[in-house]
């Protein structure tokens, strides 16, 4: 079985500031890496690397057997990624996206499914970039359980949500986990990482200046 994620020798300064270095991160199918630490440890910046945002200055990553650098495309279709903060295009609705994502995450009938699961009622027919950070999540959110993704990562999910979105963003990142999906993400309250049934903890400590 072609693990989910391997991370070898990751390494990222910025300046004379190590925010991490050697580091690496082995996940297999099913299983949760919680990234923990105070503001500004590298939790981002780690994921950035982890989903190609960010170049690091040294190591590799791989994504369901594929190299970030060398096969960026492959590497990219195993992951779905959650970011911080959501952007959406202009000129969309919340159902247009989602037939978006279905297309190319390469699950056009699992479209509905995406729609109930984002939960948004008569306010998945609205442009999208009229929605909150919390509406905006959700839609995405909902959206990265389309197709064949091995790999979810997101930073900070459950910023922003209230306790309905929370709930089911748990119900399905624990599903997911069950049909083999890995996770990482980023989170500062032990409640979300107890409530998504055991994970291993990363934690980051405060930058080091040289
Ligand atoms: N492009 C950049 N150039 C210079 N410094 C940067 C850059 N991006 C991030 N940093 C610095 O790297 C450090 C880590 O930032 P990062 O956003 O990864 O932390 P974090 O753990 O995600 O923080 P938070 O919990 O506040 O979201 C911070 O000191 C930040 O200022």
């Amino acid at each position: 079985m072609i693990a989910p994620l391997v991370a070898r020798g990751l390494t990222k300064r910025y300046g004379t500031t190590c925010l991490f270095e050697h580091l690496d991160l082995d996940l297999e199918a099913g299983e949760v890496l919680v990234l923990v630490g105070p503001n500004g440890a590298g939790k981002s910046t780690l994921i950035g690397c982890l989903t190609g945002g960010v170049v690091p200055d040294a190591g590799s990553v791989v994504l369901g057997g594929h190299d970030l650098r060398s096969a960026p495309l492959a590497a990219r279709a195993a992951l779905r990624f959650l970011p911080q903060e959501v952007e959406v295009p202009q000129g969309l609705t919340g159902r247009e996206l989602v037939e978006f994502y279905a297309g190319v995450f390469g699950e056009p009938l699992g479209r509905e499914r995406a729609i109930a699961l984002a939960d948004l009622g008569p306010a998945i027919d609205h442009l999208a970039t009229t929605y909150s950070l919390g509406m905006r999540k959700r839609l995405v959110a909902a959206a990265l359980t389309l197709g064949e993704g091995v790999l979810y990562v997101l930073d900070e999910p459950f910023a922003g949500l209230d306790r309905q979105a929370r709930a089911a963003l748990i119900a399905a990142l624990v599903a997911a986990r069950a049909a083999g999906v890995a996770l990482v993400l980023s989170a500062h309250d032990p409640e979300d990482i107890a409530a998504l049934g055991g994970a291993r903890v990363l934690e980051l400590g405060r930058p080091i200046a040289a």
